[in-house]
């Protein structure tokens, strides 16, 4: 695994100013993504079973995101139990804590944020609360620093002048701030290295043209959008040299489950000679999960594919799918970039080289 990095010429305070999560010492303000762009509203949490909703009705959204929202579900939750010391804590948030757990299935960072809270109040005693709010506290800033360093180090692989095309939504909405796929674009473009930005739509839910349109803008980079149909097209022109997609787990074998329709562009890019990155956190790595084929694709309402802005756009009385992740196989990967470094042609013991097991 390479690990060189330049941090010059990255103004990442100019980059950084939307923050999805605000915690404010009683409650969780949760910037509501399902208005975005149109209206810019937070909601606010004052119990974990209002983080689980939001979890899951996709109020906050995006891998990182919402383990650092179910951390803090976590902390609003202790405010309900009375306990000595953290495992008897633990016990008596249990129930909180699988409701959090249970929010959305695909993405790890909800299981791994939660067992890290699991571990700290295994550990602490009486001051079990301080340590359970230091602990959330430190997944939001270590996030955040991960993805700056990933930003750089994902933007040193991109040759000055390319252009590239990114799917969903994978910035500083998704996570702590700065984003992963969308920090290397961020990075990139000030770096000189990226020239063109392209944002896929991401039907249903529209994450590319609701939310990475409106954040790129927010920072002067505006991409140019294309329909989820036109990736293939566009990567035949040589318009693009990278796609560049984030994930939601990327298990040991480096099968990565990212937002659907990621599987498809990594097939048109491999057969266009387009590079392949995936940009996420350790924390999404899933040393425990052996293959893409056992990870639980999330499948949500059909309705999603139905209306658009509450207004149909489907005919009547049809039946619908709506699985919103696929899994990408290791094969059709060039990179995977994580803060521990970069792994090139990634498989079973690359990974295990990075990460163990
Ligand atoms: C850095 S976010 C990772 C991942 O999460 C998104 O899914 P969703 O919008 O359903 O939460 C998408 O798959 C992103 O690539």
């Amino acid at each position: 695994m390479s690990d060189t990095t330049s941090h010059d010429s990255i103004d990442f305070d100019r980059y950084d100013r939307i923050r999805p999560i605000r915690w404010t010492g009683d409650a969780l303000e949760l910037l509501d993504q399902r208005k975005l762009p149109f209206t810019v509203e937070y909601v606010t949490c004052t119990d974990s079973d209002a983080v689980a909703a939001a979890i899951h009705a996709l109020t906050v959204r995006g891998a990182p995101a919402i383990g650092i929202a179910a951390a803090w579900g976590v902390v609003l939750a202790a405010r309900t139990v009375d306990a000595d010391d953290g495992t008897q804590a633990a016990t008596r948030l249990a129930p909180a804590m699988q409701r959090l757990n249970d929010a959305r299935p695909t993405a790890v960072n909800l299981a791994w944020a939660l067992a890290r809270m699991r571990r700290v109040l295994a550990a602490s005693g009486a001051d079990w609360r301080e340590v359970i709010t230091r602990e959330a506290d430190a997944i939001a800033s270590e996030d955040l620093a991960a993805n700056r360093r990933m930003g750089a180090l994902g933007a040193a692989l991109i040759a000055p002048g390319s252009g590239v095309l990114t799917h969903c939504n994978t910035g500083s909405l998704a996570t702590a701030g700065f984003g992963t796929a969308l920090g290397v674009i961020r990075a990139g473009v000030a770096q000189g290295r990226i020239d063109k930005v392209y944002a896929g739509e991401t039907r249903p839910w529209l994450q590319g043209a609701r939310l990475t349109a409106w954040e790129l803008q927010q920072d002067g980079i505006a991409p140019t959008l294309v329909a989820d149909a036109a990736a293939a097209h566009l990567m035949s022109t040589g318009a693009v040299q990278w796609v560049v997609v984030g994930a939601d787990r990327i298990c040991a074998n480096g099968d990565t489950a990212n937002k659907i329709g990621t599987y498809q562009l990594a097939i048109a890019a491999r057969h266009h000679g387009v590079k392949f990155m995936v940009a996420a956190p350790s924390s999404t790595v899933d040393m425990d999960t052996a293959s893409g084929d056992l990870i639980h694709i999330e499948e949500r309402d059909p309705g999603e594919l139905f209306a658009v802005g509450g207004v149909r756009t489907a005919a009547a009385e049809i039946d619908a799918w709506n699985p919103v992740f696929d899994v990408t196989p290791h094969a059709l990967i060039d990179a995977i970039v994580t803060e521990r470094g970069v792994i090139e042609r990634p498989d079973g013991a690359a990974m295990r080289a990075a990460f163990g097991g």
